[in-house]
């Protein structure tokens, strides 16, 4: 048990932060925040023309910037980016104020998913299988440590999926006033 004021999802690039993310919040009475989509309304840019003009270290540094920003809230569902994860000072910020939830997924499932997805400037390659192959050898690691929580939707619908981690959260998250 991690008792804290907010709610975040992790997890690689498909895996529903954002679809199962938006009806939990609602299913949980929480402000649904979805970091790339803030990033997109503040910059007014799609996260491929962030990373065309910035490079991937500046869209980075953006998410870091908001997510020590959001965290100093509360009662809020976090969907986070799938590579979110990577900087410690990012991590630090969602374990401190964060029940941390990973939601996980096949790669088979992500192909699925993303198969002709072009929002994902890291899947721009032309082998996706095995760019998200190993991507799930360097961050599976990282979530897992991270997490408070593992949830597995692969073969659950959005709707099912968030019907039962919300159930599940009921008994696991002790939710917080903390200021
Ligand atoms: N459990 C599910 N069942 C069916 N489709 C799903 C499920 N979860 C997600 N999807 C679909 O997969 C696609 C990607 O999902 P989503 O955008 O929620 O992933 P994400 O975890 O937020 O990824 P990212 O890290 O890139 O932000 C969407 O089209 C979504 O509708
Ligand atoms: O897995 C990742 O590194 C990313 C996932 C997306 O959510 C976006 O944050 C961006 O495309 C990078
Ligand atoms: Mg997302």
């Amino acid at each position: 048990m991690n008792p804290a004021p907010n709610l975040v999802l992790i997890g690689p690039m498909g895996a529903g932060k954002t679809s199962i993310g938006k009806r939990l919040a609602a299913r949980l009475g929480l402000a649904f925040v979805d970091c790339d989509h803030r990033l997109e309304e503040v910059t007014g840019a799609a996260v491929p023309l962030i990373f065309e003009c910035e490079g991937e270290a500046g869209f980075r540094a953006r998410e870091t910037a908001l997510i020590a920003e959001l965290m100093r809230g509360r009662g809020q569902l976090i969907a986070t980016g799938g590579g979110a994860v990577l900087a410690e000072a990012n991590r630090k910020q969602l374990a401190g104020r964060g029940f941390v939830v990973h939601l996980q997924v096949s790669v088979a499932q992500q192909i699925e998913r993303l198969g002709r997805d072009r929002s994902r400037p890291l899947l721009a390659v032309g082998d996706k299988r095995a760019k998200l192959e190993s991507l799930a050898v360097e961050r599976g690691p990282i979530y897992r440590d991270l997490a408070d929580l593992a949830f597995d939707a692969d073969g659950l619908t959005v709707a099912i999926a968030a019907e039962r981690l919300g159930a599940l959260l009921e008994q696991r998250w002790q939710r917080t006033e903390a200021a």
